[in-house]
């Protein structure tokens, strides 16, 4: 089957969304882009939000990419949404470790931080590798009690 990519941008990071859809959809995701849709200035937290909720009624169903400048604005209001466990990945090896050990649902990047070709590096690791389970389930109950804790 294949698997559901939501994607969202300011307009920092309009191009780069638009290159990291192309490469996508060539390498067969479905890709849902909440936009922005050009270049024009925009507040990156509705596209944040839009990404978020829509992970988070997934229930583990679709993963969601985010891009800002540096990925900072659109990582902490990601993290607002319950169920959301969005990581500000610019390097391989976080990408990995962010999957296998904190099953990370949101991607956030910054197009002003690392290069499009860094970034796709990036998807591409984050998207294959997957959590690893044992005793980082007991991390992430942690932090889902918590959640839960504050409806
Ligand atoms: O939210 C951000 C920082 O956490 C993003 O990097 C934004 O893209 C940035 O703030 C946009 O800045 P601009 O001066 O409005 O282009």
């Amino acid at each position: 089957m294949q698997q559901i990519i939501v994607i969202g941008s300011d307009h920092a990071a309009f191009e780069l969304k638009t290159f990291l859809t192309k490469q996508l959809q060539t390498s067969g995701f479905i890709v849902e882009d909440v936009g922005t849709y050009n270049q024009e200035s925009v507040d990156y937290p509705q596209f944040a939000q839009a990404v978020a909720e829509n992970i988070a009624n997934a229930r583990g169903g679709k993963k969601g990419i985010l891009l800002c400048g540096t990925g900072v604005g659109m990582s902490i209001m990601a993290n607002k949404v319950k169920g959301v466990r969005a990581a500000l990945i610019h390097d391989l090896f976080s990408a990995k470790l962010t999957r296998e050990h904190n099953d990370s649902n949101v991607l956030c990047m910054g197009a002003r931080v690392i290069a499009a070709s860094m970034a796709w590096e990036i998807v591409n690791v984050w998207l294959s590798t997957p959590f690893i389970g044992g005793k980082h389930h007991n991390r992430i109950a942690f932090i889902t009690n918590y959640e839960q804790k504050n409806l």
